[in-house]
């Protein structure tokens, strides 16, 4: 079997690590795990978890270390037969040290994208709550304004992607990323992305995954489900 492929993406709140990732995904077959996604799963089924991580997103707090890595750890130990992508975790440095302690990673992609076109972005973020699709009405909009292109359910915003309570999320994410930013540096597998558009950025992430992990042939493009 070839080497499993594990990776992380790492950015600030609208840098695009759930748009990049779907695109990883599909080019290169790796597993798109959201920690977004997991919270969400867990809160839907009602496990102590989520129950627990639920308190904390309604006031919109990040979820408490231990939380996060005793939800998810567990998770990536099973996903031992696929290559994975992971986006939204690890947050801070103790995730990191805790996921570290679980499996090596290949590679960690940071993005740095500007404050202006975060503000930009995020004002114009639309997401279906259920799935957890994103839209955005320049760059890949509903089919039908306001609603998901596969349920036909209402959109709605997130007040946190408004300008005021950005300013704060930004600042949060740069003190609490840049210890894990170094950790990864330090470890030779950090590999930073700078630009305005993730169309430009793309082709760049493309030759370096190229370099890491074969293309996914033309004909298995089917969606791998989740465990
Ligand atoms: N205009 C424009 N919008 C983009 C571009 N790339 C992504 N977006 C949109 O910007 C928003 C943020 O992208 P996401 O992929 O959700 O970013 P994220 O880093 O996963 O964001 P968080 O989930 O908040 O951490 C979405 O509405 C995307 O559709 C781009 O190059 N240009
Ligand atoms: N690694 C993490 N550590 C702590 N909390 C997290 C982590 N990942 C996600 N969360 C929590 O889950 C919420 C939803 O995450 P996500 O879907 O990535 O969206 P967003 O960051 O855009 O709100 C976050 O606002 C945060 O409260």
């Amino acid at each position: 079997m070839a080497k499993l492929f594990r990776a992380v993406i790492m950015g600030p709140p609208g840098s695009g690590k759930g748009t990049i990732s779907e695109r990883i995904a599909q080019s290169f077959g790796l597993k798109h795990l959201s920690s977004g996604d997991f919270l969400r799963e867990n809160i839907a089924a009602n496990t102590e978890a989520g129950v627990l991580a639920k308190t904390y997103i309604e006031r919109g707090l990040m979820v408490p270390d231990n939380v996060m890595t005793r939800l998810l750890l567990p998770r990536l130990e099973e996903m031992t037969r696929h290559s994975w992508l992971m986006d939204g975790f690890p947050c801070t440095l103790a995730q990191a040290k805790a996921l570290n302690s679980t499996c090596d990673l290949d590679l960690v992609i940071s993005l740095n994208i500007p404050y202006e076109t975060l503000k930009d972005r995020l004002s114009d973020r639309w997401i279906h709550p259920a799935s957890g699709r994103v839209y955005n009405r320049g760059f890949n909009p509903p089919r039908v304004q306001g609603r998901d292109d596969l349920s036909g359910e209402p959109l709605i915003q997130h007040d946190n992607d408004q300008p005021e309570a950005l300013v704060a999320r930004l600042r949060h994410y740069k003190d609490v990323a840049k210890p894990v930013i170094d950790l990864y540096k330090s470890k030779g597998i950090l590999h930073t992305f700078s630009g305005t558009e993730t169309d430009r950025i793309w082709p760049y992430i493309n030759s370096l995954l190229s370099t890491k992990i074969p293309s996914r042939p033309e004909t298995d493009t089917q969606h791998i489900p989740m465990p």
